[in-house]
């Protein structure tokens, strides 16, 4: 295995220029992308630790299980999350992304105690009726988009679970275009280059203004969701606090969540036989009605179909840190240590198959909801909702692709780009 614990770490200057040749072209051109040239690179620099140097920007890249560790776990103290004035900041504010040390603890800990998983199960088994008509709404068309079909749904999910608050048709008209631009503004861009941060979307003060009107519903109706918590321990002079957590949640919990089900319904799309499998499976549990939460999270082929393709397009691509006392930037990438060669047969290929069989091929080599003090605190959440989803869509649709995969971006998740997926009823 090569680790590199004390490294003098190999970086994108030692590259000879046929390798940084071909991993430049990787980054442009089809089927690449930043993350394709960053995997291009990785297997250039055969090193799991390296740096990206380019015209003010110096960034150490951590690829292989000991140097993501080391990041993640053993210096996670060492490590800031958020650089100062960076677009995640501007955003969030003093959301949980963004918090650090105690504060970070206290509001991740009433988080997690807020959403245990019964709870959470019961809270979206609750929710499926509305969860439905947004599903059979996106499916109604004959085609569905990616990403906007998936985001639609699973902002719907994501506010009945976390903020008990039922998104009305009007309410989604309003604001889709606003959360669209919340997601692009913190996805990586110029301003890692040129340091100018891009100013805030007005798209900003009007979702805020929305999730204070839902902060303020849950204060006067008291209830068992992750909002009701939030306004129980921080009240009416906490608002603009809870409201960070509130839009935090709403960014990162929906938009991973489109992500994955968008790299579900492609890969379904190109491997047929898996999709008909899968169908079977879903139909022998559930029949043609509305499956139960429970039942579907406990399926073997869907299991395996989900991790492998959270294997493949972890929709966190990376994990960005500043070091505390030097200020150096620090990456830790998902998706390449989800590809990585040394732990991974055939680790560009879509083999759930791979699950059934074994766990992951060692600790610290699969990470989709991260690890450590910064772990995701919606895994549990995003599983539950993304597998019923799934399951609700194949029951109803044939889903095909209509012509070669897309590309993926590197944007605030790992995002395809816009694609029809063709539907037809079963
Ligand atoms: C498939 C869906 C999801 C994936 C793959 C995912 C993945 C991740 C990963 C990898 C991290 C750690 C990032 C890092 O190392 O910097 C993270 C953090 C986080 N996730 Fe998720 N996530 C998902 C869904 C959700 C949901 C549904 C929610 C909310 C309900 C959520 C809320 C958060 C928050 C608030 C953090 C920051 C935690 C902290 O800084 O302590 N995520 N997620």
């Amino acid at each position: 295995m090569r680790e590199h614990v004390h490294p003098a770490i190999p970086s994108t200057r030692h590259l000879d220029a046929k390798s940084g040749l071909r991993a430049l072209t990787s980054m442009i051109s089809h089927p690449g992308s930043p993350l394709m040239g960053l995997l291009a690179l990785h297997r250039s620099l055969r090193a799991d630790e390296f740096c990206l140097d380019a015209p003010r920007l110096h960034m150490r890249v951590a690829a292989g299980p000991a140097a993501v560790k080391r990041v993640l776990h053993d210096e996670a103290g060492a490590h800031r999350s958020r650089v100062e004035g960076d677009p995640v900041t501007r955003l969030f504010g003093d959301g949980l992304l963004v918090l650090d040390g105690p504060e970070h603890q206290r509001v991740k800990s009433l988080l997690l105690a807020a959403s245990p998983r019964s709870a959470l199960e019961s809270r979206l088994q609750n929710s499926l009726t509305a969860l439905d008509e947004a599903v059979q709404r996106a499916i109604a068309k004959g085609a569905l988009w990616l990403p906007d079909a998936p985001r639609r749904i699973t902002w719907r999910a994501l506010e009945a679970v976390y903020f008990d608050h039922a998104l009305t048709p009007a309410e989604e008209r309003a604001h889709f275009d606003d959360l669209v631009q919340l997601v692009d503004y913190i996805g990586p861009g110029a301003w890692m280059l040129t340091g100018r941060t891009p100013r805030r979307p007005k798209a900003y003060t009007r979702m805020r203004a929305r999730l204070c009107t839902v902060y303020r519903e849950a204060l006067e109706r008291p209830g068992d969701a992750p909002i009701h918590a939030l306004a129980l321990r921080y009240g009416e002079a906490g608002a603009s606090f809870a409201v960070d957590q509130l839009l935090t949640l709403l960014v990162a919990g929906h938009d991973t969540a489109t992500s994955l089900l968008s790299s579900l319904l492609i890969l379904l799309g190109q491997r047929e036989e898996i999709q008909s499998a899968l169908r079977n499976e879903v139909s022998a549990a559930a029949g043609d009605g509305l499956p139960d939460v429970r039942t579907v999270d406990e399926l073997p082929l869907l299991d395996a179909v989900v991790k492998e393709a959270l294997r493949l397009y972890p929709p966190i691509h990376s994990g960005l840190r500043a070091h505390v006392s030097s200020g150096e930037r620090a990456m830790v990438s998902y998706f390449l240590l989800h590809r990585h060669q040394d732990f991974w047969p055939h680790p560009d290929a879509f083999v759930p198959e791979r699950w059934r069989v074994s766990g992951p091929p060692g600790a610290y080599t699969y990470l989709p909801f991260g690890a450590g003090p910064r772990f995701c605190p919606g895994a549990t959440f995003a599983r539950l909702e993304v597998k019923w989803i799934l399951a609700r869509i194949l029951q109803t649709v044939r889903v095909a692709l209509p012509s070669r995969p897309p590309r993926i971006a590197m944007r605030a998740a790992l995002e395809h780009r816009p694609t029809k997926i063709r539907v037809s009823r079963r």
